[in-house]
């Protein structure tokens, strides 16, 4: 939470702040301010600021304009720029935190801007996102987050837009996180969804799929929505046949996971300098998408299994690669399908060494020979499940998404269960606990194709809170995973 200070009402009305018409910066007038930092000159490649602002400016800018994933372009960015330590740290909490929080922070500088965030310049609303997310969500000092933000405005774009920046930012600092909720937010009693909704920065059409989720449990939004916002642990899986999670647990100082028994939870750190992930005897992947790939082998098939499993929507392979140890262990073979070619490449490293075989192919009609034993349809969603992950996703994705991938994902499951012998198991899962991603979609294949729904919760023994069945819907405040759903469906004999 914020730092508390006294908010000060006296621009509340006032003129709008503008470029030229904004009071002169805050630069230079805080006395607590460190007096090692030069003033800075124009530079147009912003050398000299804050080096952690800048790389998370950078990446927002990045974010904005061409769509990019700020967890992809940010470890990069930091490697690149030899960023490490505080700065890194500094840099990855102002990123992820603007991305998260976007919607209350626009709502917020609109506010004190007097214009929608849309009639801002794209590059000015980054560092006003950046320095709003500041002084509502850390306990940076406001000084400190008003004049970085406007240094990085003035090396790139001179004194007069700066002044801008500057002077909305003042009218953000005059008021606490909690003070612009009860000012803009819907009315909790009126509106508890958009209340919520408002105050956890999440669209309002996410956090509705949420509590529609929740079903009787929706008492429990808030903390949905909180654990969105939280900084996830890592998880590791440890591939099984190589290492076992009690042993990577050891060498890599983290915790085994409470469900999966290949899971290890790290606090933090990166992942990929880890001699065990570059060994390959482990791997980043989420404890809920552990859970699924073992509810496949769990599963009762009718008969013997004869050793033929696919994973029909393999990229880029996480589950695939934990399948196929899992096949190697009890001499079954998997088919891996994926569409994308430079995702199938992917599965194909992950799961170099296994008995695995990948197919550049459309699952919905991949030529493959039917009769198998078991199919994992781990299919494209919105991943609202996954939002603590992902931090920009939930701004980015839009309800309309929605019904094209449920189609697709109806003809994937149909697919599945034409490939499936009598007698195997499909197990259907999304990253999304949606439920037109999720409960419908199997509704509608048990009803067209008339395979039968398993009581998918015995399928990931030791998980508490799992509901009524059969399916499973995993949740991050329940279970500390991303928010998976599986269920698994047989073919009749
Ligand atoms: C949720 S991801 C799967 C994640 C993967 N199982 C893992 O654990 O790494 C969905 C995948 O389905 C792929 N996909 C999209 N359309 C598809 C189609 N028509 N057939 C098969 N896969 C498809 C996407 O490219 C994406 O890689």
């Amino acid at each position: 939470m914020t730092e508390s200070r006294r908010p000060s009402r006296g621009h509340r009305g006032g003129p709008r702040p503008d470029a030229g018409t904004a009071r002169a910066g805050a630069a230079g007038r805080d006395s607590k301010r460190p007096n090692t930092r030069p003033r800075q000159p124009k530079r147009p490649d912003g050398a000299g600021v804050d080096r952690a602002r800048l790389a998370a400016r950078d990446v927002l800018r990045a974010v904005r304009e061409r769509d990019a994933y700020a967890n992809l372009v940010l470890p990069a960015l930091l490697r690149e720029r030899g960023l490490d330590g505080r700065d890194a740290a500094l840099a990855t909490e102002l990123t992820y935190g603007a991305c998260r929080a976007q919607g209350l922070l626009d709502a917020v500088i609109a506010s004190g801007a007097g214009r929608p965030v849309d009639e801002i310049d794209g590059p000015l609303l980054d560092v006003l996102r950046l320095g709003a997310y500041q002084l509502l969500r850390t306990r940076i000092s406001p000084h400190a987050a008003v004049d970085t933000s406007v240094d990085l405005v003035r090396t790139e774009f001179g004194g007069g837009r700066a002044g801008f920046v500057n002077a909305v930012l003042r009218r953000v600092a005059e008021r606490t996180e909690d003070e612009w909720v009860a000012e803009l937010a819907p009315d909790a009693s009126r509106d508890p969804i958009g209340h919520l909704a408002f105050r956890y920065a999440h669209p309002l059409w996410i956090a509705q799929a949420f509590a529609d989720a929740l079903g009787a449990g929706a008492g429990e939004l808030e903390q949905v929505l909180a654990a969105d916002d939280a900084r996830p642990a890592v998880h590791l899986v440890a591939r099984p046949g190589e290492i076992s999670a009690e042993e990577l647990a050891l060498i890599t100082g983290g915790e085994v996971g409470p469900y999966s028994p290949y899971a290890v939870h790290l606090d933090g750190g990166d992942p990929g300098k880890l001699d065990a992930v570059r060994e390959g005897l482990a791997a980043v992947q989420d404890e809920g998408s552990q859970l699924v790939a073992r509810a496949l082998t769990l599963a009762p098939v009718t008969g013997a299994d004869g050793g033929r499993w696919l994973d029909l929507c393999a990229g880029p392979g996480g589950k695939a690669a934990l399948l196929g140890a899992l096949a190697d262990i009890e001499g079954a073979r998997v088919d891996a399908v994926e569409p994308a070619a430079h995702r199938a490449d992917l599965v194909r490293k992950t799961t170099r060494g296994l008995p695995v075989d990948v197919h550049v192919a459309d699952g919905r009609d991949p030529g493959l020979e039917p009769g198998f034993d078991r199919i994992l349809v781990d299919a494209p969603c919105t991943g609202l499940g996954a939002l603590r992950r992902r931090p920009e996703a939930r701004w980015r994705r839009r309800p309309e998404d929605v019904t094209g991938l449920v189609a697709l994902q109806r003809e994937l499951l149909a697919s599945a269960i034409s490939l499936l012998r009598p007698g195997g198991v499909v197990l259907y899962s999304t990253c999304s606990p949606h439920l037109s991603e999720t409960v419908a979609v199997v509704a509608d294949a048990v009803r067209r194709h008339g395979v039968q729904p398993l009581d998918t919760r015995e399928f990931v023994p030791g998980v508490p809170d799992l509901g009524d069945g059969p399916g499973v819907q995993l949740w991050p405040h329940r279970h500390g995973t991303d928010a998976m759903f599986m269920a698994a469906l047989r073919k009749p004999d």
